[in-house]
């Protein structure tokens, strides 16, 4: 069977990837140094220790499995931390990346597919955003994945490395199984907050902002269900395997929820009152980030299906409550 390095395969998304990836023929090796991952979640494949800096180690690692593709998903993905600590994200990220590609495009194997976020977009006053949208990340977090993309370009232009680029917007929900889910060492995603504070293992969830120009207050997201997304991945994997070259695809619902509505809906799922208060804005917050583009259905043929409100708060709330992994 093909194998397919996929680093961070021990983070949220990279581990939903391996279990879809082994349940489509392929083999999935996680290449991870652990800084945010979890040994427990690499369940479905071999699992290679290493850093992306580390040249030497992943040579050794594409020598041993010679895959066909390399699904990166390993980075730093915190706009908090990235305004705090621009640094960091420049470093691991992109000096990370960098060390990455030229590794790969060094072993011969050419076909990436690279996870970008929606936060290269930054605010575009309201605008759904498609792929052709205007580019002004307001953190270093979007900008690193801005210039990997870049980076990307490049390498194709020299090296013939073909990529697909994948912009998340916000990801959530789990496995369905619940064999693997979203474990955050602190968490600081919406979802996973709020149901940490319905269990009181936080006192409450913040909310923050509720002055933006919404109707509301409260800032705008496009949930996007994981195990739809990592669908996509394969999708795009597919598509670099059929030789049809590089492509950039959004990958959201279209549909925006405000933070309220998000509290709200888990209410319903789960029907114990979230715990929270009014904060003020978090730096590097767009106020609504919504994909306005179909491209991904049209070119790749992708269908969300799990991607409605509720179906993922449910998903990620069995997940919490199986039991998270522990350090
Ligand atoms: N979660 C979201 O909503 C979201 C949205 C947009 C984009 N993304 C992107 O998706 C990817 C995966 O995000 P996630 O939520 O699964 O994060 P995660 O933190 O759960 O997973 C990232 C994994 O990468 C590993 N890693 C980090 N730096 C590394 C390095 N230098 N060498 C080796 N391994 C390293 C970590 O140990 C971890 O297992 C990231 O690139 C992120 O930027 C996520
Ligand atoms: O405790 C919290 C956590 C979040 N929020 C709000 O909930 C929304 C979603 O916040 P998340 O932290 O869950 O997600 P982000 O939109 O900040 O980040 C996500 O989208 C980004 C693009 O903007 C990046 O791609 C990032 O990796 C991905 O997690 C935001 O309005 C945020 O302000 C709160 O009010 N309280």
């Amino acid at each position: 069977m093909p194998h397919v390095l996929v680093t961070g395969g021990a983070g949220y998304i990279g581990s939903h990837a391996c279990k879809v990836l082994a349940r489509s023929g392929y083999v999935p090796v996680t290449y991870d140094n652990l800084s945010t991952g979890w040994q427990e979640a690499v369940q479905f494949g071999p699992f290679e220790k290493g850093d992306l800096e580390d040249r030497a180690r992943l040579d050794e690692v594409f020598a041993r499995y010679a895959p066909v593709a390399v699904m990166h998903f390993a980075a730093f993905s915190q706009v908090g931390e990235a305004m705090a600590n621009p640094g960091k994200y420049w470093r691991n990220n992109v000096c990370g990346s960098l060390t990455l590609i030229e590794a790969a495009v060094a072993a011969g194997c050419l076909n990436m597919v690279f996870s970008s976020t929606c936060a290269v977009y930054g605010d575009q006053d309201g605008v759904t955003l498609d792929e052709d949208s205007a580019q002004a990340p307001l953190n270093a977090y979007g900008a690193s994945k801005r210039a990997i993309e870049d980076m990307l370009r490049d390498f194709e232009a020299s090296h013939g490395l073909n990529a697909v680029i994948f912009r998340y917007f916000n990801v959530a929900g789990a496995d369905p199984d619940a064999q693997i889910g979203e474990n955050h060492v602190p968490e600081t995603h919406l979802i996973p907050v709020m149901l940490e504070a319905i269990e009181g293992k936080r006192p409450a969830l913040t909310v923050f902002g509720t002055d933006y120009d919404t109707p509301d207050g409260t800032c705008i997201r496009d949930y996007i269900h994981v195990m739809d997304l990592v669908d996509a991945h394969v999708l795009g994997l597919k598509w670099l395997e059929a030789g049809k070259g590089s492509g950039v695809f959004n990958l959201g619902s279209g549909t925006g929820y405000s933070v309220r509505e998000v509290i709200e809906a888990a209410r319903a799922v789960t029907g114990r009152a979230v715990p929270h208060e009014q904060g003020p804005r978090r730096g590097g917050d767009a106020v609504r980030l919504v994909s306005g583009s179909l491209r991904a259905e049209r070119e790749l043929g992708w269908r969300p299906q799990r991607s409605d409100l509720g179906v993922m708060i449910a998903d990620a709330w069995k997940w919490y409550q199986r039991g998270p992994y522990r350090r």
